[in-house]
């Protein structure tokens, strides 16, 4: 349980998809919450800002209900605060937001920030500001320089154009870890039995930057161990069954039943794009392809 009135070393940012930026941040949180004995935290918000703000949906690397888990596991903070995104937040001057939420309610000892960071009333904190405001009011501060792989910022926005052009690989490269769908496992309409490839049926969520509808070399994770997949995106057209999108990983030399479990979809390479075959013939013969350029991949990893 943590205490409410506890110091805290605090992270300051949106962390959509947990990128190797934001782990150099939480890294220094935690850093900072051991020297301070502190907790460390991320403070973040419910709602993207930018969607509140411009009405427009920022798409989401990692799905709402898996936000906080997320940013747990891979940044190894002892706490995710959620702030609600309303108008009195949007409207808060940056000061306040420093003086009042950071140091009067969550008791921040250290404030820790990337050095493109913007907060507060029209963006008007950013680094400088929040240095100076820092020193004054006696807590530490840290400015994290930007983290760039060859020669490229990273951060979330070029992390969602590379999964939006199915550039798995890139999208990994910069998020330090494969990119994944998490779902709990739904039945089918158990068409996949007849053409004689079962697959796992997730939905996929609404709010999420999901790449582009196609068959996807993967990895399953499932009761915490890893199969090799290969994963259909999209509507499955071949079959006219309306325009829900599915992910449904077809797991290898697999036989076992996963209904109702909560599972991780790695999608790691592009194969294809999804296709509306003329017959369940020309499906199979290019699921087989698929199945065949899928151990191929893992066979070259292997080497
Ligand atoms: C590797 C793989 C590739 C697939 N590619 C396509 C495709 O290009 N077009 C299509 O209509 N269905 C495709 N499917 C079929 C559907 O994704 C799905 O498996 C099928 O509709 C059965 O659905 P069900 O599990 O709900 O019964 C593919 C399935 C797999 C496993
Ligand atoms: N490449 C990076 N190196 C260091 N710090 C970063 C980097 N990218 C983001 N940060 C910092 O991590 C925190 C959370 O970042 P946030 O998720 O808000 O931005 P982002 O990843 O750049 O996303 P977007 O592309 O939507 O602006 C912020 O303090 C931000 O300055």
């Amino acid at each position: 349980m943590i205490e409410k009135d506890a110091k805290r070393a605090i992270a300051l940012g949106y962390f959509d998809g947990v990128h190797r930026g934001h782990q150099a941040l939480m890294e220094l949180a935690v850093k900072r919450a051991k020297e301070n004995g502190a907790i460390s935290s991320v403070f973040t918000f419910d709602a993207h800002p930018d969607t509140v703000i411009t009405g427009q949906r920022v798409p989401l690397i990692v799905s709402e209900s898996r936000r906080g888990e997320e940013i747990r596991e891979r940044g190894g903070v002892d706490e995710v605060i959620f702030a609600h995104f309303n108008d009195e937040m949007r409207n808060m001057e940056w000061q306040k937001f420093v003086d009042d939420v950071l140091v009067g309610q969550f008791h921040a000892c250290w404030i820790i920030t990337g050095e493109n960071n913007h907060f507060g009333y029209r963006g008007q904190g950013n680094p400088e500001r929040l240095k100076a405001e820092c020193e004054r009011l006696g807590i530490g501060c840290d400015i994290v320089k930007n983290v760039s792989i060859d020669g490229v910022v990273v951060s979330s926005t070029y992390i969602r154009q590379q999964i939006a052009m199915s550039n798995m690989e890139q999208a990994a490269k910069f998020l330090g870890h494969p990119y994944a769908l998490t779902g709990v496992v739904q039945h089918g309409r158990q068409v996949g039995r007849t053409i004689g490839y079962r697959t796992v049926n997730l939905e996929l969520p609404p709010e999420m930057q999901a790449p582009p509808f196609g068959v996807y070399v993967s990895r399953v994770v499932a009761n915490k161990e890893a199969h090799i997949a290969v994963t259909n995106i999209g509507v499955h057209p071949t079959f006219g069954l309306g325009d829900k999108a599915c992910v449904e990983p077809h797991i290898l030399d697999f036989d076992g039943d996963l209904y109702g479990k909560l599972i991780e979809v790695e999608l790691l390479h592009f194969l294809r794009p999804e296709q509306q075959f003329s017959d369940t013939e020309q499906l199979k013969r290019a699921i087989a392809q698929d199945i065949a350029q899928t151990r191929a991949y893992f066979a070259q990893e292997h080497k």
